[in-house]
């Protein structure tokens, strides 16, 4: 922890870190993914490795200081992110046996250590791409070497990346829990309800307006379970709470201009929907069985949560 606070204020650390770091690549903000039956892996390549690439496609090596720190192994050993949009995408892909694959596509076949590295790396150089002019002045902003921050050297004025807090709430009214969909979610995939926090607002605040917004319900209680950086559309900190409502004030009013359905789902349906596979199922009957987030979504913990609770709850 204390190396990677080392990496980002010092900039010298930082430069020799690059010279024996790995790399996750990157293209326009797609990740360089490697295929190996139904997962994804994201290769780490070697900065000599990397030198030898950006050589053969007659860029420099200084290219390597547009790179972005995302961590760093127990032994001290550098992880970096570094977008080669400027390189024809198809030539790069060749050289390394492997595809620039949207992240949004292959985020649930990745490895669980790859996903929040290469979701916090497509964050940072996506900050880092569309912060590149100060604000106030108008003037080209500068990165620091480990791209922690950006600075505006007309007046000095330093940016640092940005994230929205989203409150990810799933509402029980004792026996059952609510789950919704958006128009733009897969066929059949039911997931908690989620809402941006306004400024201003106590993340309590949020839940409530939130679940009286989208569904019409009032809610009863609330705690915290978890957090988990969510990198779409810009990145976002999810806040993951459990809430319940009155058993007699249970009544959805779905609010369809911001989600296309959402129901109370027993504790049986949703335990054999946990025990699907996260991808759309059609049934005989054409519509979609219900499937939920996958594993490592932290609405997936969740939904898994609630299970447990109601398993341990007496009758
Ligand atoms: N992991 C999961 O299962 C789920 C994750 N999500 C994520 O949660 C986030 C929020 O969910 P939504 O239901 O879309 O939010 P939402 O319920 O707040 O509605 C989105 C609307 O909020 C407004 N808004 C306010 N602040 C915004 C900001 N900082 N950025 C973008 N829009 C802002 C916009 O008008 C936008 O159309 C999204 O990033 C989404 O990807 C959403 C549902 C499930
Ligand atoms: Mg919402």
């Amino acid at each position: 922890m204390r190396y990677l606070l080392e990496l980002k204020e010092d900039d010298g650390l930082c430069r020799q870190a690059q010279n024996s770091g790995t790399f996750y690549l990157f293209h326009n903000l797609f990740p360089f993914l490697q295929k190996v039956g139904s997962k994804h892996l994201a290769p780490q390549i070697s900065a000599s490795e990397l030198k030898r690439i950006l050589k053969k496609f007659k860029q420099n090596k200084q290219k390597l200081e547009d790179s972005v720190l995302i961590g760093c192994s127990d032994e001290c050993m550098a992880y970096f992110a570094l977008d080669l949009g400027s390189l024809e995408k198809m030539d790069i892909e060749s050289e390394l046996k492997g595809s620039f694959i949207e992240l949004r596509k292959a985020f649930f076949q990745l490895d669980g250590k790859d996903a929040p590295l290469l979701s916090l790396a497509q964050a940072l150089l996506r900050w880092h791409d569309t912060h590149k002019y100060c604000s106030k002045t108008g003037q080209p902003t500068q990165k620091n070497l480990a791209g922690s921050k950006r600075v505006c050297h007309t007046n000095g004025i330093i940016y640092y990346p940005q994230m929205s807090p989203v409150v990810i709430t799933l509402v029980s009214d004792g026996s059952r829990c609510l789950l919704a969909r958006q128009a733009s979610f897969p066929q059949g995939m039911y997931s908690a309800l989620a809402g941006f926090c306004d400024v201003g607002e106590t993340l309590e605040e949020t839940v409530r307006r939130e679940v009286a917004e989208e569904v019409g319900l009032e809610v009863e209680s609330m705690w915290y379970s978890a957090s988990q950086h969510w990198p779409f559309p810009n990145s976002s900190l999810m806040i993951a709470c459990h809430a319940t409502v009155w058993p007699q004030q249970n009544e959805i009013r779905v609010n369809k201009l911001e989600l296309e359905a959402a129901t109370w789902f027993s504790l049986e349906e949703v335990v054999e929907a946990l025990r699907r596979e996260p991808r759309p199922l059609k049934q005989e009957d054409g519509r979609f069985s219900l499937w939920l987030p996958p594993k490592w979504a932290i609405a997936h913990q969740l939904i898994q949560e609630w299970v447990k609770q109601q398993s341990t709850m007496p009758a």
